[in-house]
């Protein structure tokens, strides 16, 4: 989306156009529906309503500017030269053990992507609040809300939060006390937090990378999906005909030619680009195009089957009118992509796919497995949350420049119980070190993703007649599944979200339950686990900061 400015200034003018031509007609009086919410969506044009072009050329020159300076950044480590995000700190952050090599790494690439940011963002917050309010919202965090259609949302989300939260506290007390055995007790503050740096992942924000610190039964069975990926020779177009057949074989359509000849599925040599993956409709029904700096690895398989299932949703919706060709609410978007992984990272598929050898049917087994699927899909919850706190805060004008820092940290601390393992100031800007944040891209739909797709999981795995506990479902070669998942995938943003999830679940709200519901077995062995344990951490950040 980082058009050059005059493509933006031009866009503008045609929304506005439309809208101009829409509103003369009384369409808040149509009996149609369907037709009464495309009229809305042609009149609602977010910032293209400005009458100040000026605006709209910051809004796009800023976004230009922080996803280049976070698609540009590198840190030079004597050991291994100058590394970029993607993949050389990755790797590092991934597989390192080294309490001093994690920090220089961690601190390394917060000094050269958000420590550069911070006055680009200020000006990109303001040009953004001022041009949104010609659409009649207050800032900018109002009209993202806003695409949920409900207004409850913001309290839906903590309440869903604070049901979630029990969990996550069983979670990062156990991961807590296996890597004080690791790093040494002295290392950890006393107030409970656990150092950021230390979790397979430069934000905190999945902990999968590091299952080998903190399995739970290392005798029984549990899958190394990256060894076995490298084992059999797996390159990247292989992933991603992998994906493929996932999703053909719930009855999808497979990707078009345009989408083999048109994707960037590996990093170029040449130029710099934004890494982060992402997947593209061009709107002709037939180019669809993923964006990724592919590696051979576990996580990056999971990312490719996350892009590919952005792209399944396009081909489903293609037929309706673009203004529809959206996700039911950008949560449901964020969903679709996740939701064969629930499938795809069972050991009875892995089985099928030939990087497991046996399906274990032990307790322990199941322990294993569960836990590696927590570090991910639990551990996420307070991350996906706390984003859009933070910003919704800066958007409202309660966060400002002189305390982006102190809040960010102040949420870090208080929502996902982890510290900053050296001292920040005002002088750092720690959120511009995730891509969001320069590249704009709202959080809060991958909360709601990871709540909805366990209700799409439980409900799909009903439709297929499995009779497994649901954590060890497997849609795969099930069309009936398919069937009921593009029953909502067609409805597009045709239909307020709400009836989609019925489509698919027969309920109209969000729900914990099945997350929960899913990880039951292994919140038991977690308590068992923690009984000696103080679980929690202080609500404020730790004031003194241990020293290797
Ligand atoms: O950001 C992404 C994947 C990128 C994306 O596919 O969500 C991409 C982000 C983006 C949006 C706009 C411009 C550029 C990038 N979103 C899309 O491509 C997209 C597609 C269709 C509709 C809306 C967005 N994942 C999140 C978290 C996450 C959710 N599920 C995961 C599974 C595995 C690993 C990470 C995640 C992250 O990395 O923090
Ligand atoms: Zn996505």
């Amino acid at each position: 989306v980082h058009m050059t400015t005059n493509s933006t200034l031009q866009m503008a003018e045609f929304d506005k156009e439309a809208a101009k031509n829409a509103s003369t007609f009384a369409h808040d009086g149509f009996g149609n529906a369907t037709l009464k919410r495309l009229f809305k969506k042609i009149v609602n044009i977010g910032f293209a309503a400005t009458n100040d072009s000026e605006q709209l050329k910051a809004i796009s020159n800023l976004e230009a500017d922080l996803t280049g300076i976070y698609s540009k950044g590198k840190v030079c480590l004597e050991s291994k030269g100058c590394l970029q995000l993607e993949p050389g700190l990755t790797d590092i952050i991934t597989n390192s053990r080294s309490y001093e090599e994690l920090l220089a790494v961690w601190k390394g690439w917060r000094d050269a992507s958000g420590k550069l940011m911070r006055t680009k963002y200020t000006d990109f917050v303001k040009a953004m609040n001022a041009a949104i309010k010609f659409s009649g919202f207050n800032d900018t965090g109002e009209y993202w809300r806003s695409w949920y259609e409900t207004p409850t949302f913001e309290q839906d989300v903590r309440t869903l939060f604070e049901e979630l939260e029990p969990l996550y506290v069983e979670l990062h007390a156990y991961v807590r006390k296996r890597l004080k055995e690791k790093y040494g007790k002295d290392m950890f503050p006393e107030t409970g937090h656990i150092p950021a740096h230390l979790f397979g992942n430069m934000w905190a924000q999945q902990w999968s990378n590091i299952y080998d610190l903190l399995v739970p039964f290392p005798g029984a069975s549990s899958v190394d999906i990256t060894a076995k990926m490298k084992e059999q020779n797996y390159n990247v177009t292989h992933m991603y005909r992998v994906a493929e057949d996932f999703f053909m074989s719930i009855g999808m359509e497979k990707m078009t030619d345009a989408f083999w000849q048109n994707s960037m599925l590996v990093k170029p040599t040449d130029r710099d680009v934004v890494c982060h993956a992402s997947a593209w409709d061009f709107y002709d029904e037939n180019d669809f195009r993923i964006k990724q700096c592919t590696s051979v690895t576990e996580d990056q398989l999971l990312t490719v089957h996350h892009e590919m299932g952005h792209i399944v949703y396009y081909q489903n919706y293609k037929h309706l009118p673009r203004l529809f060709r959206r996700g039911a609410n950008p949560g449901f978007h964020e969903g679709m992509a996740d939701i064969v992984s629930l499938s795809f990272q069972t050991p009875e598929h892995m089985k099928v796919i030939g990087l497991l050898d046996e399906v274990p049917q032990d307790s322990d087994s199941d322990i294993n497995f569960l836990l590696k699927m927590a570090l991910d899909k639990v551990a996420f919850l307070p991350f996906g949350y706390l984003i859009d706190q933070w910003r919704w805060s800066v958007f409202r004008g309660d966060t400002n420049s002189s305390n982006y820092n102190q809040h960010w940290w102040d949420l870090r601390c208080r929502f996902q119980g982890i510290s900053s393992p050296v001292k920040r100031t005002e002088e750092d800007f720690d959120p511009g070190a995730k891509y969001h944040i320069p590249g704009n891209t709202p959080y809060i739909r991958y909360f709601v993703s990871f709540v909805v797709q366990f209700q799409w999981h439980e409900a799909l795995c009903r439709e297929a007649g499995n009779t497994r506990p649901l954590h060890r479902c497997d849609i795969y070669n099930n069309t009936n599944a398919g069937n009921k998942l593009r029953e909502m995938l067609r409805m597009g943003s045709s239909k307020p979200w709400q009836d989609a999830m019925e489509a698919i679940t027969g309920q109209r709200t969000m729900s914990a339950k099945p997350l929960v519901n899913y990880f039951d077995p292994l919140l038991k062995w977690l308590k068992e686990q923690n009984k000696e344990e103080n679980t929690g951490w202080s609500a404020s950040c730790p004031s003194s900061i241990p020293t290797p």
